[in-house]
């Protein structure tokens, strides 16, 4: 039996979504932001039965899922943008939502996260988003993203073994970290370099958060 919830204070959700995109320094509509919480409720009701994320409650999901998201918009360079583990759509989804004009691809292995997925681009008319349900390593698009992008997906060298390739020319690799992953950069492939690490502060969240630009290195 799905465990029950208690029900959802949606005005307090969307008053902290709102100030919290406003100390981000993001300008974010009403219909945005009413769209960034649909799809937390879509989230919440699958999770009852699908175990998408461990965060169970919608008002928690604000700070950890969609302002932690938002926290790395302005590192986003467009016009192309690859999640690679992307599981329920963390960050892709909320970047899609909040940048329309930004086409993101959203790269996840598992069939039952992909499906969600499907459903949430469905459901709120997603026309930027394109779902692939791969290993990413496995994945070879024609042509390479402006941006790659991952949270919690693996280490850093990991990150770049298996979804490198992704990187078109002039792009760039963004890990999205918790602790300063200053540790991990020590092994990077050789085809990459660290450009720089910035420390991230989320409205709401009591927690570290890094986000890591690499670039490639040109032959
Ligand atoms: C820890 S979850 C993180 C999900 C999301 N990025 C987040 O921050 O909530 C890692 C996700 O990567 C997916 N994954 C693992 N290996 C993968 C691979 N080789 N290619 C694509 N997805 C993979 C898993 O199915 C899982 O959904």
């Amino acid at each position: 039996m799905p465990r029950a919830t208690a029900p959802t204070d949606w005005a307090a959700c969307e008053r902290e979504l709102a100030a919290g995109a406003a100390a981000l320094g993001l300008e974010l509509g009403t219909g945005v932001r009413a769209r960034l919480l649909d799809y937390l409720a879509e989230l919440a009701n699958w999770n009852a039965t699908h175990n998408l994320t461990a965060v169970r409650e919608p008002r928690a999901m604000v700070a950890r899922h969609l302002l932690d998201s938002l926290a790395v918009l302005e590192a986003v360079t467009g016009p192309r943008l690859a999640d690679v583990g992307t599981g329920a759509g963390l960050p892709g989804l909320v970047i899609a939502l909040a940048r329309p004009e930004i086409a993101v691809t959203l790269i996840e292995s598992s069939a039952k996260k992909a499906a969600f997925l499907r459903h949430v681009r469905r459901r709120l008319q997603l026309a930027n988003v394109e779902v692939v349900r791969a290993r990413v390593e496995a994945h070879a698009p024609a042509t390479g993203f402006d941006c790659v992008i991952c949270r919690a997906f693996a280490a850093a060298d990991d990150c770049l073994r298996l979804a490198g390739h992704l990187v078109g020319p002039g792009g760039r690799f963004l890990l999205m970290k918790g602790r300063d992953p200053a540790a991990e950069l020590g092994a990077l492939p050789p085809a990459f370099r660290h450009r720089e690490t910035r420390a991230l502060t989320v409205p709401g969240l009591d927690a570290a958060r890094h986000l890591v630009v690499l670039e490639p290195v040109r032959a």
